[in-house]
């Protein structure tokens, strides 16, 4: 069984105290591989070969376009190992294995688009600023934050630790990646790329292991300069307090319940269409998943129907089989948490339009029906909390004006959808959501380009496109007095 090996100064070494722990295929039930259990020793260590390479300017004091190619090597060794780590992310995480390549696919071009932009820094001019007083020349200077501590999740576990290495790498910060110990495969991959790469020693380090043992002391460490995180809201509290702590920058992508506001006038075939993907791709284990549905109520008896038909008819099974379009739930843990949920679902009301048990034919792995509650209560927590797996909330409406309360009524705000036909309305609808990210007349397409993050709990900071970049960057003012002036306050004429 292969065992994984954590990446720390430009070398694969097993961890200090030599601990693992299973990856757990979510199909079968069976563990397939030993992952490195790091722990505090391996994150010092870790940390501190990125303080060093970050302090020597081995990486940060190279050209963008430098920097550049390096990325592009990254991102060109992914698609040269696509097939490879979309099985192990198939085998790891459960998702279908076109939604796999798909990401490994997103995660290249990630690498190649802040490529671009580290190239482009080489010739921003420096910013020069007109302080009022001929005798000072002011500039501001963006120069990369440091080291970044950067904690990612087990749903997209490739890409979510992409989204961060890729436009720390560009801006010339050094890191260490702590992946989710549900799925840290292929960040094992990962590492390897990047090592293939040519990166300096201490650049990338890789450490795997448990939130407690390994991701708890990474927050904590005082070398770092930045925590980058993406994972629960109650885990991202105490990233943040450890960021408090040490007073470091920090950036929290969390979770969501966002709503899908469907209004009367669309096409009904494809309302029913970008609802299924809002909440059954990725098995709904994704942070923006439209989780909370709120059709108008002429349209709203017809459509649950259609949707019941179609979510039925979805082909669920293990994601390397053809065709399926639903695979196992992450984890065992995952999967009870998911069936407590539809149990609290039916106490609180709810009708149970559809699902909400284990498929007939799949005795083993943590398979569930996609599930659809109606006429759920709004104060419920299946209308009000993240679930995280491929169970949807569908309510009505009677105005524009009610859907915009129901929507916003959320401790979250990452993302939104609205459909109709009437474009006016969908954009009038879309400024008022209360959300970082929201879709007209589709739910979950992601551009690499555009910022992504969210208001209210779902987060503080923006990942992806410039705003992803820039938040990278530490903002320095140089002011220079002019040698041939004085400024006589303590000594007359300046000598
Ligand atoms: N907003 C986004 O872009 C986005 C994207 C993907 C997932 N998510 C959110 O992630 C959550 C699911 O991911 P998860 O279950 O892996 O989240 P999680 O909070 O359980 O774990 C996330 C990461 O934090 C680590 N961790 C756990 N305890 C820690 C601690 N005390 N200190 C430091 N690190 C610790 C884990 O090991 C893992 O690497 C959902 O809420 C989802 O909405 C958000
Ligand atoms: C769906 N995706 C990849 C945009 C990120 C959140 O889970």
């Amino acid at each position: 069984m292969h065992r994984t090996q954590l990446y720390i100064d430009g070398a694969f070494t097993a961890p200090e105290a030599g601990g693992t722990f299973p990856a757990i295929d979510p199909a079968t039930e069976q563990p397939f591989a030993e992952v490195a259990a790091g722990q505090g020793a391996d994150i010092d260590r870790a940390v501190r070969a990125a303080r060093r390479a970050f302090d020597s300017g081995v990486w940060s004091g190279l050209s963008g376009t430098v920097r550049a190619g390096h990325l592009r090597r990254i991102a060109q060794g992914l698609r040269d190992r696509l097939a490879e780590i979309a099985a192990l992310e198939v085998r790891d995480n459960g998702k279908p294995l076109p939604e796999a390549e798909w990401d490994v696919g997103d995660a290249a071009f990630t690498f190649d688009y802040y490529a671009d932009l580290a190239e482009a820094e080489d010739s921003r001019a420096e910013e020069e600023v007109d302080v009022g007083d001929a005798r000072f020349r002011a500039t501001i200077r963006r120069e990369p934050l440091g080291v970044v501590g950067a904690i990612t999740p087990w749903n997209y576990p490739l890409l979510m630790a992409v989204w961060k290495v890729a436009p720390a790498l560009a801006a010339g910060c050094t890191l260490v990646l702590k992946p989710s110990e549900i799925c840290s495969m292929s960040c094992e991959v990962l590492a390897q790329i990047i090592h293939a790469a040519g990166l300096p020693p201490g650049v990338f380090n890789l450490v795997t292991g448990t939130g407690p043992e390994a991701g708890q002391p990474l927050a904590d460490h005082p070398l770092c300069d930045k925590l980058a995180f993406t994972g629960s809201v109650a885990t991202g509290r105490k990233v943040m307090n450890a960021a408090a702590s040490g007073i470091r920058t920090v950036a929290l992508e969390l979770g969501g319940k966002s709503p899908f506001l469907v209004f009367a006038d669309c096409d009904i075939e494809k309302a029913v269409e970008w609802i299924l993907f809002g909440i059954f791709w990725n098995k709904g284990e994704v942070c923006s998943a439209t989780s909370r549905v709120l059709v108008e109520r002429s349209l709203y008896p017809r459509l649950l129907e259609r949707l019941r038909q179609a979510a039925e008819a979805i082909t669920i099974g293990a994601g390397n089989e053809p065709g399926v379009k639903l695979g196992p739930i992450v984890s065992r843990g995952q999967y009870e948490k998911i069936l407590a949920a539809i149990a609290s679902g039916t106490a609180s009301g709810a009708r149970l339009v559809s699902g909400g048990e284990r498929p007939a034919g799949l005795p083993t792995g943590y398979f569930l029906k996609p599930t659809i509650f109606a006429d759920v209560p709004v104060e419920a927590s299946i209308w009000r909390e993240e679930i995280f797996g491929p169970v949807v909330c569908v309510n009505p409406f009677d105005t524009e004006e009610e859907a915009l309360r129901l929507a916003n009524d959320s401790a979250f705000g990452l993302a939104g959808a609205v459909m109709s036909d009437d474009l006016e309305r969908c954009e009038r609808v879309a400024c008022r959501l209360r959300a970082g990210i929201v879709w007209i007349n589709c739910s979950q397409p992601t551009f690499v380009q555009l910022p992504w993050g969210g208001f209210k709990t779902s987060g503080i900071g923006r990942e992806l496109g410039r705003a992803g970049f820039e938040a990278y960057f530490e903002t320095k003012q140089i002011t220079r007095f002019d040698p041939a002036e004085s400024w006589g306050w303590y000594l007359a004429g300046g000598q």
